[in-house]
């Protein structure tokens, strides 16, 4: 059983996440962490917060010289802005006058960062966080409702994902497909995982540079005019054996789980398997994908639209999901609310923000495909190290019968 949790707030001390039950024997380190939450941070479009913020990560406990000891991985990823936020945030009470308005220092970001949160914002958690939670600021709800979480989400996600390749040989890659009204063509190419540094380079973790320049003018033009966009990510994972997740039970299906860890990750709305919504348009005779057997003599299949999941399981194709992302709703032009303080009409709460965060979103929605990938594989496979989980993957392979195959 594969689990995880994490803990932390947006302008906390640090984040922390938890791991347990992967098996001993995974290759990590540090950087591999430091990598992908750099990855993360990536993306034209978003605000000025992840330049002048550092991740700052330790490998608290589960890694031992560069392995994993089968006991939970806990990593800490520790905010290098803290120092600015120490009486805001303290743990412990502080004296009344640390939280004055201006705290004397008549500093204008420090005076907005000690400001009760009254004026929630439209599509955010502020308002009905502070109902249900029975806050007079909405200053709590958004420190955990902040997607700064998916921080630890990322660095949980590269162990499940080291995991997967050194036991089953399974490696993803995340890209973009949409943001605002551009989408990359549907015949585009696919990125395999070696195209990695190319995405990264990318202002927009855009495969389609055609697509990729649209979709940059577009997040200009939003911009200038004080909005925010949203958009499409989709996860590949290559080399996924089949038979990962069930038909028995619905809660067990392959195809379940990924929605739900997918409709997980802040501002995600929607979620495709395959070609999702697109299949539904198409008559059957132009919906599923068609089986031969090849010269090898093995099974084929003449296309992937059902995106490698069949029945709830891993049909052996690559497996594809897509995530769609709400625009971003701190929304500079800022919309109307209600100051819950005074019961007043107002504009809802900006200070900053990102106007387009969909390029990190593809870098989680990554990481989480990874983490159920990996819950999967240990489901079916079995394993408390990584050696035994091969050799198990091995025997399953083995023993299918020829005309399956
Ligand atoms: C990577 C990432 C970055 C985000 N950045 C912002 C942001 O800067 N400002 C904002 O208002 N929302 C941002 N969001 C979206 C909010 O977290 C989200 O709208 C909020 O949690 C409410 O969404 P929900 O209704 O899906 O819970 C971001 C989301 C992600 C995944
Ligand atoms: C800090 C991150 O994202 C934050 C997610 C976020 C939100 O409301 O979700 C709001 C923004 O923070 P702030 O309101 O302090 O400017 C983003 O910067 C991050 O991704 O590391």
């Amino acid at each position: 059983m594969l689990r995880w949790l994490t803990s932390g707030e947006s302008h906390g001390p640090a984040l922390v996440g938890i791991l347990e039950g992967l098996p001993a024997g995974v290759e990590l380190v540090t950087k591999d962490v430091q990598d992908a939450l750099a990855r993360r941070r990536l993306g034209y479009g978003r605000g000025a917060r992840m330049k002048f913020e550092q991740d700052e990560v330790r490998i608290l406990a589960g890694l031992r010289l560069g392995l994993t000891q089968g006991g939970p991985l806990a990593i800490e990823i520790a905010n290098t802005e803290w120092p600015k936020w120490v009486d805001v945030m303290s743990a412990d009470p502080v004296p009344a006058e640390a939280l004055q308005v201006d705290a004397g220092t008549g500093d204008v970001r420090e005076i907005a960062r000690n400001r009760p949160l009254t004026r929630p914002r439209p599509g955010h958690a502020d308002l009905i966080g502070m109902r249900k939670y029975a806050f007079d600021d909405a200053r709590p709800v958004l420190e955990r409702a902040s997607a700064r979480e998916t921080a630890t989400r990322v660095a949980l996600g590269v162990a499940a994902a080291k995991f997967l390749e050194q036991a089953v040989g399974i490696r993803l890659v995340s890209h973009v497909v949409g943001i605002g009204t551009v989408d990359v063509p549907e015949d585009a190419a696919l990125p395999q995982p070696d195209d990695v540094v190319r995405l990264d380079a990318d202002p927009v973790r855009c495969f389609d540079p055609v697509s990729s320049a649209a979709m940059v003018a577009e997040i200009d033009e939003c911009h200038k005019d004080g909005d925010t966009l949203g958009g499409v990510v989709e996860v590949l994972a290559y080399g996924v054996p089949s038979g990962l997740g069930t038909y028995v039970q619905s809660d067990r299906r392959l195809d379940a789980r990924l929605a739900a860890v997918l409709m997980g990750i802040q501002a995600i709305k929607g979620v495709e398997v395959g070609d999702g919504f697109r299949t539904a348009r198409r008559r059957g005779s132009q919906a599923h994908d068609e089986i031969v057997r090849g010269e090898d003599g093995h099974l084929h299949r003449l296309s992937n639209r059902a995106g490698g999941v069949e029945g709830g399981m891993s049909n052996g194709e690559v497996l594809r999901v897509r995530a769609a992302m709400k625009p971003i709703s701190t929304v500079p032009r800022a919309l109307a609310t209600v100051d819950v303080a005074t019961g007043e009409p107002a504009k809802a709460q900006h200070q900053r923000s990102d106007v387009c965060a969909v390029p990190p979103a593809a870098v989680v929605a990554e990481a989480m495909v990874a983490l159920v990938l990996a819950e999967a594989v240990l489901e079916k496979f079995g394993g408390d190290s990584v050696s035994e989980v091969r050799r198990n993957v091995e025997g399953y392979l083995a023993s299918v019968p020829e005309l399956l195959r």
